[in-house]
């Protein structure tokens, strides 16, 4: 995310509705009074750089762990009392009881904590692991319209827990070295951090930095994703950073950030991708102020395909925003930043993903599933059209009592045929949300918004990019905000007890 993302939320950290309570109810709604104060922290260009990754007063929220993103997205703050954000305030409360009970890190075993929401049923979530559970949802009728008030509350199915740091499924896996060998297509490559220079910082994140860095033996430029096993220990976040990397290691995708390789050393997790030189989605969004109807459904459908083939392995998503889209030279969409990525069996619990696009049964604590991402799809496709999102208010609180009240504001000029689209994606009951019903992405595929494509075409990039970045080279940096490089402190290294949570990393 470059720091224009700071201009997206503009919560101080200390104002606010500190100490809220999570349990929210369906609101009464004060409505959609955006958006003159939305609009003013929207910046006219993309040349925020380095005073507003300094500037501590903007900070985008964002539940439980990506806090602080937005200030150059270095500052890792932690969720505390002073938080605005009321769920971040209640996930705080559960943090001495996720210490105790973090996985062993000598058998890494699954940790027995309970979610961290507030539920009201209870499961043995050891006997979830192995079920598939098909969603009750699918057995719903079809329902066209938008049914804000109909907020079920299915309380009695099994709970996934999430809370971070329990043991997923995951594969054993011996390439925990900073070196390691690797089946490629041209055949068995030996890796070795060494192999890369690296050239620039990119991005930053909660944990670390991405950097541009150029690999000495294909000299193809690829993107480094550094996080600090210190922070990620520190925040919780093990078993997440665990999933991101298990995620990207089995999906392969047009549309979705390819991972070349994965290591670490005693400091450090390394992750390493393509470079995808056009920036983030979010920059072209805010610089035309708004796309036309056709551009957003060009990237609506590049969406779609990569939500479909996620859904088809039972990976929810759970952080589809304009800053997680990177556009490629060629002007299609890669989906980056998979921390939030989660394989699913049944529902999941963690209160994650950026106020603006969460749906109402993340703020609820109903457990969610993948319709999750149809409801961050309505709110993306709103965003595309209007120029900012259907559910804001300067506090994360505001947020949420508008995204439960169910209430939107519409543009007198908006096109109806993709009006009509994101009300059956904005749906509150999500047993009758397009995309999660019986039919899955079919329904979505065949709205009348996208009558008029081929979706084998979309997969295959055949559909005419609207933007193509300005880029002169592949390792091209001219897309992405200037980091200061002296802020880069070597990440300490961690000890053998805690170097052992990354056994299989
Ligand atoms: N493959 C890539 N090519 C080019 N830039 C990238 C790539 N991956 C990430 N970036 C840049 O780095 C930023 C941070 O990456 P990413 O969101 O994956 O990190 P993160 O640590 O998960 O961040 P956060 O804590 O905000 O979620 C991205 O928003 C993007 O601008």
């Amino acid at each position: 995310m470059s720091t224009a993302t700071c201009a997206r939320f503009c919560t101080p950290l200390s104002s606010g509705t500190a100490g809220s309570t999570s349990k929210l109810t369906t609101g009464n709604g004060s409505g959609n009074t955006m958006t003159s104060a939305y609009k003013k922290k929207i910046p006219s260009n993309n040349s925020t750089t380095a005073n507003t990754a300094n500037d501590s007063s903007n900070t985008e929220t964002t539940f439980t762990f990506k806090l602080g993103r937005s200030n150059g997205r270095s500052s890792s703050n932690v969720a505390s009392s002073e938080s605005s954000d009321p769920l971040e305030s209640d996930y705080s409360e559960e943090d001495p009881e996720q210490e105790q009970q973090r996985p062993d890190p000598v058998t890494n075993s699954r940790s027995s904590s309970t979610a961290t929401t507030t539920t009201t049923s209870s499961a043995d979530h050891d006997n979830d692991v192995d079920e598939e559970d098909e969603e009750d949802d699918e057995d719903e009728e079809e329902g066209n319209g938008r049914d804000a008030d109909d907020v079920t509350h299915d309380s009695s199915e099994s709970i996934e827990e999430d809370d971070g740091n329990e043991t997923d499924d995951e594969e054993d896996d011996d390439e925990s070295e900073e070196s390691s060998s690797v089946q490629t297509a041209k055949g068995v490559r030996k890796y070795h951090l060494d192999d890369y220079q690296i050239i620039k910082t990119v991005g930053t994140g909660t944990f670390g930095r991405v950097c541009l860095c150029r690999d000495r033996i294909s000299e193809k430029y690829c993107a480094m994703k550094i996080l600090a096993m210190t922070e990620v220990i520190r925040l919780k976040q093990i078993e997440h950073v665990k999933n991101e990397r298990n995620i990207l290691r089995e999906i392969r995708h047009p549309f979705v950030i390819s991972l070349e390789w994965s290591t670490k050393d005693d400091s450090n997790l390394y992750m390493i991708f393509d470079y995808v030189c056009g920036g983030e989605l979010f920059t072209y969004l805010r610089n035309a102020g708004k796309f036309t109807s056709q551009t957003s459904n060009f990237y609506a459908a590049e969406i779609v395909s990569a939500l479909e083939y996620l859904h088809s392995l039972q990976i929810v998503y759970r952080d589809l925003k304009p800053e997680n889209l990177l556009i490629n030279r060629d002007g299609h969409l890669k989906i980056t930043d998979f921390g939030f990525a989660k394989k699913l069996r049944d529902r999941t619990w963690t209160l994650c993903g950026t106020p603006e696009y969460i749906a109402p049964e993340i703020i609820q604590s109903k457990g969610h599933n993948k319709a999750v991402d149809w409801w961050a799809l309505g709110v993306l496709i709103y965003e595309m059209l209007v120029g900012y999102p259907p559910f804001y208010d300067e506090q994360p609180f505001g947020i949420y009592e508008k995204i439960l009240s169910g209430k939107i504001e519409w543009e007198r000029h908006m096109d109806p045929i993709a009006k009509d689209l994101i009300k059956k994606l904005l749906v509150n009951d999500r047993t009758k949300r397009l995309g999660n019903m019986k039919n899955g992405a079919d329904d979505v595929k065949r709205h009348r918004w996208f009558k008029h494509l081929n979706w084998n075409d979309v997969y295959s990039k055949k559909l005419k990019p609207p933007i193509l970045p300005d880029v002169h080279h592949d390792g091209d940096t001219k897309n992405f905000d200037d980091y200061p490089e002296k802020d880069w402190k070597p990440a300490k290294a961690v000890d053998q007890r805690d170097l052992q949570y990354f056994n299989d990393f």
